[in-house]
């Protein structure tokens, strides 16, 4: 699909589409061959209306009666969240978090790699963690640049957040997923995206405290 053809969606929709791939994926597993909005919606407790939507959107076509055959909405989903190729990405700061993120290997079923992971710690640079050699900092820009790497994963301590976005840009990155809770100023052409455990937590204790919890989503 080319990027004219390409359709955007919202971020709610955006969402929803990796929950939609993994219940997918493990149907298929279980030997299913057709999946249909009405049972994708049933399993994850969403109204119908709104799955058949968001597939819709992928531009897959549903068999009447059958519903979408399983190979079909997987492709048009991974395909649609730019996720049938994996990209390259680079992590910077491997503390807690970062360590954490290098050893989650589902990142990968997700479209991304991270192809390398830098530290400006001496006591880090050089250390094994979850079997990614870390790189000094000072040489991030450079071999970003040479690997061509387009995103950069940001873990660092929070006073440093800026300066270490300057240095990925300097490395030619293009979008940044940041999990500092630092306001990144970035030029246009760089996609910034912010992690925040925080913001849902904040959903979480909220609905508690207005639902007591009994209510589902
Ligand atoms: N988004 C979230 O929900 C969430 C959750 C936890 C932590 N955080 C944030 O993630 C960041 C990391 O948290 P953590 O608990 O892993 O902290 P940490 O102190 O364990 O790790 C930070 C790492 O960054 C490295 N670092 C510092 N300056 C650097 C530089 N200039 N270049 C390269 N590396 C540098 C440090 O050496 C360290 O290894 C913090 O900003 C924290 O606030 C966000």
């Amino acid at each position: 699909m080319s990027q004219l053809e390409r359709k955007t969606a919202g971020v709610p929709t955006l969402k929803r589409l990796p929950l939609y791939l993994r219940l997918l994926r493990k149907m298929k597993e279980d030997g299913e061959e057709y999946a249909s909005g009405t049972v994708v919606a049933k399993e994850l407790g969403l109204d119908p209306i709104v799955v058949r939507k968001d597939l819709a959107i992928t531009g897959a076509v549903g068999r009447p009666r059958l519903g979408f055959p399983m190979d079909e909405i997987i492709e048009a989903i991974e395909e649609f969240l730019g996720w049938s190729n994996t990209t390259d990405a680079i992590l910077v700061g491997v503390g807690n978090l970062g360590a954490a993120l290098l050893g989650y290997k589902g990142i990968e079923q997700h479209g991304m790699r991270i192809v390398a992971a830098f530290d400006s710690d001496p006591e880090i640079i050089g250390t094994t963690v979850n079997g990614k050699t870390v790189l000094d900092i000072a040489k991030m820009p450079e071999l970003a640049k040479r690997m061509h790497v387009q995103i950069g994963v940001m873990t660092v301590t929070a006073s440093v957040a800026q300066d270490v976005a300057n240095a990925m840009i300097e490395g030619g990155i293009r979008a940044i997923w940041n999990f500092t809770p630092t306001n990144l100023d970035v030029p246009d052409h760089v996609i910034l995206q912010r992690e925040e455990l925080a913001s849902s937590l904040a959903v979480l204790s909220h609905r508690l405290l207005i639902e007591g919890g009994r209510t589902k989503a």
